[in-house]
């Protein structure tokens, strides 16, 4: 089956400043897909392509097997959903009127629009007040329930958790990953690289607009090959004979951390056999914990590798 998007050796060019250089990417039916970066890495300005708003300086691009550009552009977008970076409704309108607005914009029946607004989260009584009054919660709210308009094959989704708390950002990602279990292709902007751990199938880091790594968190892990760390609560009698012990075994001193817990940096290769041999040692311990680097200090990693290239 053919990927939903294929980018090809894509660039564009603004006079001599490249916001995209070179891009080569693929996404398949139901892949929920992360592009991070700094500001000005060139996400949205990959966005803008893959919508068909702006063309390419070089290479090519085939959203859902076709140029958006092109003579398809429009019959692509219907059956593409955007939610964009900074979502602006008209605050005279209510939540119900525009998303029936947006509805008819996009040429699809407006009767499932409750449905919509439901399964969004927007409450039936906040639909009837207009915008104006809306918390930010509200309006992301109604930003994707006007993405969701005419069940789109394909979703972009630019920092669409920015200003959310934790129980909406957690609900956002239920429908996200919902939306990419029934099939859609979903691919995401964001600046927070945590809350992406557990929701992205894949990560695309990009810099100064080029792709510098591409793969699962667990392909990333064992490219940027980052330590590890294990940590280790000890009950407060058996920390200066748990400090020894570790020593003893691997020859240098572990660091204290706050709550009675001792940690241990090693390479990824190297931890399965540290555990065995600390589950080997005498001091009694009140829990072992192993922490694999975040996808902060991966992304850190490939920028600092791409900085020194
Ligand atoms: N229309 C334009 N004209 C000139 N330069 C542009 C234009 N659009 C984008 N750029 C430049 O291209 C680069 C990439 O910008 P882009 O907005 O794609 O980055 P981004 O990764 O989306 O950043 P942010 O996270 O801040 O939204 C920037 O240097 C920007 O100034």
């Amino acid at each position: 089956m053919s990927p939903t998007i294929e980018v090809s050796g894509v660039s564009k060019r603004y006079g001599d400043q490249y916001a995209v250089r070179d891009v080569t990417v693929a996404l398949g039916a139901g892949e929920c897909v992360a592009l991070v970066g700094h500001n000005g890495a060139g996400k949205s300005s990959l966005i803008k392509l893959l919508l068909g708003l702006t063309t390419p300086t070089g290479g090519t691009i085939r959203v859902l097997g076709e140029d958006p550009a092109g003579n398809a552009a429009a019959r692509i977008r219907r059956q593409i959903g955007y939610l964009p970076e900074n979502v602006a409704f008209h605050p005279a309108m209510t939540g119900r009127e525009s998303l029936d607005f947006y509805a008819r914009l996009k040429r699809v029946p407006t009767c499932c629009n409750d449905a919509l607004l439901d399964r969004v989260g927007l409450e039936t009584g906040a639909r009837k007040h207009r915008i104006g009054t809306y918390s930010k919660g509200m309006r992301q709210r109604l930003g994707l329930a006007q993405a969701l308009l005419g069940d789109p094959k394909l979703l972009f989704l630019d920092e669409p958790t920015t200003g959310l708390d934790p129980a909406l950002r957690q609900g956002f990602y239920r429908i996200i990953g919902d939306l990419r279990d029934a099939g859609t292709t979903v691919l995401l902007c964001s600046h927070a690289l945590t809350e992406l751990e557990g929701q992205a199938d894949r990560v695309i880091v990009m810099n100064r607009g080029r792709k510098v790594a591409e793969g699962s968190l667990a392909t990333l892990r064992s490219l940027a090959q980052l330590p590890v760390r294990i940590r280790l609560t000890v009950p407060d009698t058996g920390f200066a004979a748990l400090e020894g012990e570790l020593t003893g075994i691997f020859g240098r001193t572990a660091t204290r951390l706050a709550g009675g817990v001792v940690e241990l940096v090693c390479a990824n290769d190297d931890k399965l056999d540290i555990v065995r041999r600390i589950a080997g040692i005498g001091t009694p311990l009140d829990d072992m914990e192993i922490v694999q680097p975040s996808l902060d200090e991966m992304y850190a990693h490939f920028l600092r590798q791409e900085a020194a290239q």
